[in-house]
């Protein structure tokens, strides 16, 4: 974070607005990290590493500048005869987790039963993926993905299921490598029916 955005002008508890920080502060962030790391950022190797660090963080974090209602918005009626669940299983997630920025790298499967209308599958993946490119606890992005379908699509009901590797737990810390999580949020019909709610956890490999 640039300096400007942590100053008294910036203070969050008194109502300012974050000031983006440039690229230029970002990438003098990162020189900042090499320095402290042990490294010199002068040394030929790193001479370009901030300024990929910059765009990885781009793409990684991508998720800030994205609305999942826009990929929600457009949906299909012409759907007949269709009346049971849709579901996606195994969407990559790759997110940071907001206490390390360190990766948790794993799988998400999406279910909802369609009202009125259908949405095009890979907007379902897309949500997942605008949410993912966040610093996230697994916990409040499987609730986002979960209101973001409710609340667009307004269907019978939502599941949604992530389980992932943490990798601030298996690379440092606790160091345990084969932890996974799985976090799950259920509305609707997948609240109300524990049939329904069993043959979405069995699809999903739980
Ligand atoms: N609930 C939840 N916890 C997470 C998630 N990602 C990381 N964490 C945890 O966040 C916690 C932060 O704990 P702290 O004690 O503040 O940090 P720390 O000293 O680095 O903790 P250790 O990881 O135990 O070394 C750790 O227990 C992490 O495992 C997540 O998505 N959900």
């Amino acid at each position: 974070m640039a300096m400007d955005a942590i100053t008294p002008k910036n203070d969050k508890s008194r109502g300012d607005p974050l000031v983006r920080p440039t690229v230029e502060e970002a990438e003098a962030a990162v020189r900042t990290l090499i320095a402290w790391a042990g490294d010199d950022p002068r040394r030929e190797g790193l001479l370009d590493t901030p300024k990929r660090v910059v765009n990885a963080y781009r793409e990684w974090f991508g998720g800030y500048d994205e609305d999942p209602v826009k990929y929600l918005s457009r949906t299909f009626e012409d759907v007949q005869g269709y009346d049971d669940i849709v579901i996606l299983r195994n969407i990559d997630v790759e997110s940071h987790c907001e206490h390390h920025m360190a990766p948790f790298i794993g799988k998400a499967f999406v279910a909802y039963k369609p009202s009125d209308a259908v949405v095009g599958i890979s907007k379902l993946a897309r949500v997942v993926e605008i949410f993912a490119k966040r610093l996230q606890t697994q916990e409040t992005m499987t609730a986002q993905i979960c209101d973001a379908i409710t609340e667009s699509l307004a269907p019978m009901g939502t599941a949604v299921l992530i389980e992932a590797v943490h990798e601030c737990m298996s690379t440092r810390g606790v160091h345990h490598k084969d932890v996974t999580t799985v976090t799950t949020q259920f509305t609707g019909v997948f609240k109300s029916d524990a049939d329904l709610r069993n043959r979405f956890l069995r699809v999903s490999g739980q």
